[in-house]
């Protein structure tokens, strides 16, 4: 279970998270939709303990993610980062993880299988293309087996076949009880992924609950934001 409870960051002048409350429940998918700018990965780096809030709380299971012993046992991220060392190869790079947190070795042929990417196991991670790069960040967030698991634009540079594999693992593994949050600011694709749906726009929650409820007098989800939000054909994105 996540919980985030009147969360506010600003960056000077800015208030990129102004009061933003809403929780992910387990058994759940819920996706954390917004335009570019809107506050997600804020939000998500103050979830996972790498930017301090000026005011509220973060927290998974009850507890702030600095709080939690074995973190990658509990939660698995992915955010955009440092990412991994180009040169080491990418069963390596997830072999390095797994011994740095406790975890057997045998997962990382387990999440290589889980996210299309055995192939490439010994491959350098240089050679990777921008898609393999985010199945490997998504295979290192499933080593632990964690609990929760919160990913930041998940999407990004996959194709539309790696689109749906994906969607496909995170609905079943949160049917497994699991809770998953994502972020995107693709409404049209995570419409098909999500369960509940949290819309934030210029860093305060505009809409959230069950997406059939978010949508109900709307043809589509982003028609429901355009609604919410006043935009024009112009503003789309
Ligand atoms: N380290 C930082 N220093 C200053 N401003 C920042 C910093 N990080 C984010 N911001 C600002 O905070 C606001 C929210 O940015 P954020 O990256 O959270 O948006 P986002 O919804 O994740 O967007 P995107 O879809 O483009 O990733 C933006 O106005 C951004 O310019």
């Amino acid at each position: 279970m996540i919980a985030i409870t009147e969360l506010s960051k600003r960056f000077g002048s800015n208030k990129a998270v102004d009061n933003v409350s809403f929780s992910a429940t387990p058994g759940r998918v819920t996706g954390f939709l917004g335009p570019n700018g809107a506050g997600k990965s804020t939000t998500l780096r103050m979830l996972l303990g790498l930017d301090r809030p000026n005011s509220g709380t973060a927290l998974i299971d009850g507890v702030p993610y600095s709080r939690i012993e074995q973190p990658l046992r509990a939660v698995g991220a992915l955010l955009d980062g440092a990412g991994p060392v180009p040169e080491r190869r990418g069963a390596d790079h997830l072999r390095w993880i797994a011994q740095s947190n406790g975890i057997p070795r045998n997962r990382v042929s387990e999440v290589l299988e889980q996210v299309g990417l055995s192939h490439a196991a010994k491959t350098r991670v240089r050679k990777y293309s921008l898609g393999m790069k985010q199945r490997l960040g998504l295979a290192a967030a499933l080593l632990g087996e964690p609990r929760t698991l919160v990913l930041d634009e998940p999407a990004n540079g996959l194709d539309p076949e790696g689109i749906r594999t994906v969607r496909t693992f995170l609905r079943s593994y949160a049917a497994k009880g699991n809770t998953v949050l994502l972020s995107s600011h693709l409404m049209g694709e995570t419409a098909e992924t999500v369960d509940d749906v949290v819309i934030i726009n210029r860093g305060s929650i505009i809409a959230q609950g069950p997406l059939a409820d978010v949508t109900a007098d709307h043809s589509s989800l982003e028609e429901a934001f355009f609604a919410l939000t006043g935009g024009t054909q112009s503003e789309r994105w």
